[in-house]
């Protein structure tokens, strides 16, 4: 199956400044990429040169089968849904008249309005101005002005910012619905928490360069960082974070019923039979490293075009 998205040695120059260096990448249908990367690491630009705003210094792109900023930018305009970064509406429409609004512009049917308010949660405010309307509702009516058409690609630009916790989880099991109808998805974030159970791959920037690419467990893997492992129980006088002379195991000693440590992947095993041979353990809790971990040892390390581009 062709990807939905497929670029190689994807640069943009702007003057003397590359806002995107040669990022190779290849995107399957119904899959979930997050884009993440600080403040001017290229998520943007490459969305844009996705969307056929920008077009490519050097290199190669196909999106939904040809490059977006060609002929074939019209066919794919209507397969493809945008939420930019600061969405802004007529504040003196309502919802639905917003919604409305978009649907002419894309030439879609009229039908697809309500539907997609209901879909987004909205409904009962469709006939309030958006004026009256909280970020998170804000960001929702963006969302369904995003799906109009039904896209097969929809590019996401920090759709969580400024969303509540359970706003951000609203939002992302909408995401995973479209996903399971075939939608691929692309999200830019730095708002980490929250997003991992979402997302298939990720892939890291950092000024315009490709950092990292992969699934939590191939980034995990690359990374080796160590891992968390708690032990809770009853042990009177007794100092379990002695005796730890591995190098590989950290300990950080919480207190008299609770034992952390910090244990590279290769030791983990051992780890977890020690512990569980010691009496007055009672729970043993392994933590991998979360996305967050992840983000800040590619972001910060320099491992440029470090990992493999399979999902
Ligand atoms: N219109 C523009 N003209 C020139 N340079 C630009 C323009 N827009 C962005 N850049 C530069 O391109 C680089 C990548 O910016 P981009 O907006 O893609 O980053 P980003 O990862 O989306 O950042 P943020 O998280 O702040 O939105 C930055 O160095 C930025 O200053």
């Amino acid at each position: 199956m062709n990807p939905v998205i497929d670029c190689s040695g994807l640069t943009l120059r702007h003057g003397p400044l590359t806002r995107l260096d040669g990022l190779d990448l290849q995107v399957q249908e119904g899959e979930v990429l997050a884009l993440l990367g600080h403040n001017g690491a290229g998520k943007t630009t490459t969305m844009k040169l996705f969307l056929g705003l920008l077009s490519p210094s050097a290199g190669t792109l196909s999106v939904l089968g040809g490059a977006p900023d060609g002929p074939h930018a019209e066919t794919l305009r209507r397969r493809l849904g945008y939420l930019p970064e600061n969405v802004s509406f007529y504040e003196q429409l309502t919802g639905r008249e917003v919604l409305t609004y978009f649907a002419r512009l894309k030439r879609v049917g009229r039908r697809q309005v309500d539907a997609l308010l209901a879909r987004v949660g909205l409904a009962e405010a469709a006939r309030r101005r958006v004026r009256t309307y909280s970020k998170g509702m804000r960001q929702r009516l963006g969302l369904a002005q995003a799906l109009l058409g039904e896209p097969r690609l929809l590019l996401l630009d920090e759709p969580t910012t400024g969303l509540d916790p359970a706003a951000t989880r609203d939002f992302y099991e909408t995401v995973r619905e479209l996903r399971e109808g075939g939608c691929t998805v692309l999200l830019s974030s730095h708002v980490l928490p929250g997003v991992e159970p979402y997302i298939d791959r990720a892939l890291i920037l950092g000024a315009g360069r490709r950092l990292a690419l992969g699934s939590l467990d191939e980034l995990r893997h690359e990374a080796a960082l160590p891992l968390t492992i708690r032990a809770r129980g009853r042990w009177p006088g007794v100092d379990w974070s002695r005796g730890w002379d591995d190098a590989d195991v950290t300990p950080r000693h919480l207190n008299g019923r609770a034992l952390e440590l910090g244990v590279h992947p290769a030791a983990k095993m051992t780890a977890l039979r020690r512990l569980s041979a010691t009496p007055g353990v009672e729970d043993i809790e392994v933590l991998p490293p979360t996305l967050e971990h992840l983000y800040a040892h590619f972001s910060t390390g320099a491992s440029p075009q470090a990992s493999g581009d399979a999902p």
